[in-house]
């Protein structure tokens, strides 16, 4: 039994400095990789969320719904087969770790969360109790996980696993038709059910010492009185492991929110906000670019979470060929090109607070700081502003004589009545320019 008073534990610093991670949600799912885009989770009425689910990993349930666009394609395209023929479909043939982490390497990730067991029940790991149903025994015939860690610490960059603890559609439960059906109805909660996931948690963490345990939707009610051990244990082997905040309360380093949900954990000490790339964790082929955000939005996403204090964890969801998709991959390129001059800005920062204005209008600002100098993003500024930007400060807080831009193109700053007017050219552009200042 290791140390249990693990719920004042500090922090670990990596985790608050590494600002960005990339999730991977790779599958059976990512076979047929069909999902309605239908909206933002959060945005979208919860009377319509199940029932034309835009998450493609969500298809053995969507698909199961009666009278759903999912289920139409099930019946037509795939003939109605079990579930289970995705998996055996699913070769993963041109499968390359190291070129996937190179690219998210390059955009700048710290750090890596990939699914190791999602609500179909199918593990990508030979995980104890799953039989064939893993992708050693089928399918790839492959570790994934293991590729994926090393492929990943390679890189010098940390590995997270994510894991399904509180949804398993293989336990045995009918569709979720409904929200309410996720607390308990159609979740596994039996004592057989919790110690076959803790079985596999605990082997997670034996075999492949995750930086991140990122488990999802919570944790079996039997189960609940083996979460104090599980995390001792956890700490003993990981001692600067983090813990997310699905296990029902039982325990979290830091808070997450996801899309436009639980955005209320937004205001934690520590926070992580995950999303797709488009409206899908898992790979959907009917998201086109209007669904996805350009590599100027998604860098904004990463800039306005990281001036709150949080991480973004943005998702890339993979072919079942292995190969990462085109419009997907084209985002990272943009994040990279723009964080190679500009991360020493976001890194190992902290919100500036106040005396600092953000604005979310025209012109779009956003700040940082690190111990000596404050980081101001600005973009989309109107034409009509000339290239000029009034950056409302408090006097005092930082030098105007001291700013610089940090592609070093030439940049004025002038004190006026209420902060500090910045003149420079293209301030206009939808990726953040970024002006340093000295801070007093
Ligand atoms: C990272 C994503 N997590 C999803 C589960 N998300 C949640 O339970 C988050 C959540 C918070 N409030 C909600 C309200 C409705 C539906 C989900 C949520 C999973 O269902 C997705 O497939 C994916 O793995």
């Amino acid at each position: 039994m290791g140390d249990l008073d693990f719920r004042g534990r500090q922090m670990p610093a990596w985790f608050p400095d590494a600002k960005f991670g990339v999730f991977v949600h790779w599958g059976a799912y990512s076979v047929p990789a069909w999902a309605e885009p239908t909206g933002e989770l959060g945005a979208v009425d919860p009377e319509v969320w199940f029932a034309h689910n835009p998450y493609a990993e969500w298809y053995w349930n969507t698909s199961q719904i009666e009278g759903s666009p999912a289920h139409e394609h099930h019946r037509t395209v795939h003939g109605g087969l079990p579930y289970d023929t995705f998996l055996d479909a699913w070769k993963a043939e041109l499968f390359d770790p190291a070129e996937w982490i190179d690219v998210f390497a390059r955009a700048g990730a710290r750090y890596v969360v990939v699914t190791t067991k999602h609500h179909d029940g199918i593990a990508l790991w030979d995980a104890p109790g799953t039989g064939t149903r893993n992708t050693v025994r089928r399918g790839p015939h492959r570790d994934l996980v293991a590729d994926l860690a090393a492929a990943v610490r390679a890189r010098g960059l940390r590995f997270g696993v994510y894991y399904s603890g509180g949804l398993d559609w293989h336990a045995g439960r009918r569709a979720v038709i409904r929200h309410e059906d996720l607390i308990d109805e159609c979740r596994p909660h039996d004592a057989a059910y919790a110690a076959y996931a803790l079985r596999q948690v605990r082997d997670l963490i034996d075999r492949y010492r995750p930086d991140v345990l990122w488990n999802d939707i919570g944790w079996p009610d039997a189960g609940m009185a083996d979460l104090p051990d599980l995390f001792a244990h956890y700490y003993a082997t990981v001692p600067d492991g983090v813990v997310n905040d699905r296990w029902d309360g039982a325990h979290a380093d830091y808070l997450t929110s996801e899309y436009q949900a639980n955005r209320q954990n937004e205001t934690a000490a520590h926070w992580e906000q995950c999303r797709g790339i488009g409206l899908s964790f898992g790979y959907n082929r009917n998201e086109g670019p209007e669904h996805l955000l350009d590599p100027a939005g998604a860098v904004r996403q990463l800039v306005d979470v990281a001036s709150r204090g949080g991480n973004l964890l943005l998702n890339v969801g993979p072919k079942a060929d292995g190969t990462l998709p085109g419009e997907q991959r084209t985002v990272l390129e943009g994040i990279a090109s723009w964080m190679a001059g500009h991360g020493g800005a976001v890194y190992a920062t902290r919100p500036l607070g106040p005396g600092a204005a953000p604005s979310d209008g025209a012109p779009w600002i956003r700040w940082t700081r690190d111990d000596r100098h404050a980081f101001a993003f600005l973009a989309d500024v109107p034409d009509s502003a000339r290239d000029q930007v009034v950056l409302k400060t408090r006097p005092g807080l930082l030098d105007p004589a001291t700013a610089v831009r940090l592609d070093d193109l030439p940049v004025r700053a002038d004190a006026v009545p209420d902060g500090i007017l910045a003149t420079s050219v293209a301030l206009g552009t939808p990726l953040p320019t970024v002006l340093r200042f000295a801070l007093l």
